[in-house]
């Protein structure tokens, strides 16, 4: 597709962003779990902590170092020199050196000025770079400044070596037609620096905005298992692969079978269980209750599930309840070994509906036995 690299990097920041979420700790167990089954399904790049912390973060992102992972581990720091040698202490080869670079951050936030931004980019590049290390520049608050601006910076990046800027939407209130104008924007302006994407999801919109910012030209994009992250979270790495794949078609090669193990065990180390019915990963996002869905879905799965459980580790559910029709009854009934036939299915259908809506949920295996038997005997008794 065109204007869309060929080789688009996940750079999964679960460990970093993720654990940003309010209240949120992972303990060092824990981080290496999550960052040993993200690297077993192929996520190339781990954002993996803040060294500047402390001890206990640096302990867990020296753990991640020993582990000798295959993903690149980048750890995120303000852009002064004290964070970056918290970094090269852990072990690290790859940081993020941020920098708020919005007027109304650098003013009411730094208490800086835009010449300030500039300097104090040159300057901790010029220590980074000495040091070797691979380097993305984070625009904090890329998506409240001005372009001119980001370009100008950009410009100072690749002279200074960078690798390449981030262009964060920290407050996740783009739509993605501007989030894919401005990367497209940046990408024209200095095309020999790489560009990765941040999105959030105050708007819910932090999935698409990642997918704008990839089709127009990034070739990095942050994720969260589950979409964890500061507030309303950020791009769900379970929805950005599955995106790339089946709207977008790039496979990146990620093992996707595990996201539904991977959204448990983060669900569980973040204590932020995950909706049923969250996008990819949801226990029931797969599960068919109305009617024309069921008899669609037993006559072919591909009717109605744009792609097959299977491939996120989910499986399929067919529910029994109010919305049902005589084809899901049957189908539910033969699991079962019962043998039914559609006339007696219509029939008992108004049975399983005020069950159904009695006790406003599906209808139980037993439940099904229950009017099974009444039916039966009603019939013999007429
Ligand atoms: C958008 C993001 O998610 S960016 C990542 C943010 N993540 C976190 O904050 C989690 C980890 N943070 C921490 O452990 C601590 O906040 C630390 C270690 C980074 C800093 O701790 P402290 O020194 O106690 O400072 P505090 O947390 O109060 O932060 C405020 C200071 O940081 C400064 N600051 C904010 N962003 C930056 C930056 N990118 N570069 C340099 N300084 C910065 C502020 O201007 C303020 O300094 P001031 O008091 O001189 O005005
Ligand atoms: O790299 C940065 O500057 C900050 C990234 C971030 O978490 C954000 O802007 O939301």
């Amino acid at each position: 597709m065109e204007g869309i690299s060929s080789s688009i990097i996940i750079d999964d920041t679960t460990l970093r962003d993720g654990e940003q979420t309010a209240g949120v700790v992972f303990s060092k167990k824990e981080k290496i779990a999550i960052a040993t089954m993200l690297d077993a399904m192929g996520i190339q790049e781990l954002e993996c902590g803040i060294p500047a912390m402390g001890k206990d973060e640096q302990a867990s992102i020296r753990a991640l170092v020993d582990l000798g992972l295959n993903a690149r581990l980048i750890t995120w720091n303000r852009a002064v020199r004290e964070d970056i040698e918290a970094s090269i202490a852990c072990g690290v080869k790859a940081v993020d050196i941020s920098l708020s670079v919005s007027d109304i951050m650098i003013a009411h936030k730094l208490g800086k000025n835009r010449e300030w931004v500039k300097d104090q980019l040159k300057r901790t590049l010029e220590f980074c770079k000495k040091k070797g290390l691979y380097v993305s520049v984070g625009g904090e608050d890329s998506s409240r400044a001005e372009i001119p601006f980001l370009l100008e910076l950009m410009s100072i990046a690749l002279e200074f070596g960078a690798d390449r800027f981030r262009y964060c939407d920290t407050l996740g209130i783009l739509d993605p037609f501007t989030m894919f104008d401005n990367i497209a924007a940046l990408r024209r302006g200095v095309p020999e620096l790489d560009l990765e994407v941040h999105t959030h999801n105050d708007l819910g919109m932090a999935t698409a905005n990642a997918i704008a910012g990839i089709r127009a030209g990034a070739r990095f994009v942050n994720t969260t298992v589950n979409g964890l992250g500061e507030r309303a979270g950020n791009a769900a790495l379970e929805e950005v692969v599955m995106a790339l794949k089946l709207a977008l078609g790039i496979e990146l090669g990620i093992e996707t079978r595990q996201f539904h193990q991977i959204s448990k065990l983060v669900g569980s180390a973040s204590r932020r269980p995950v909706p049923p019915w969250k996008a990819v990963v949801g226990e029931r996002v797969f599960s068919h209750e109305s009617g024309l869905h069921t008899d669609g879905v037993i006559k072919d799965p591909a009717n109605y599930e744009g792609f097959d459980p299977e491939e996120v580790g989910l499986r399929r559910h067919l529910v029994v309840g109010k919305h049902s029709g005589a084809s899901g009854l049957m189908e539910r009934y033969r699991s079962m070994g019962i043998h039914m036939e559609r006339e007696e299915a219509k029939m008992l259908l108004c049975r399983v509906r005020s069950t159904a809506q009695r006790n406003k949920q599906a209808l139980s295996d037993k439940d099904l036995s229950r009017l099974y038997l009444d039916n039966k005997a009603d019939n013999w008794a007429a």
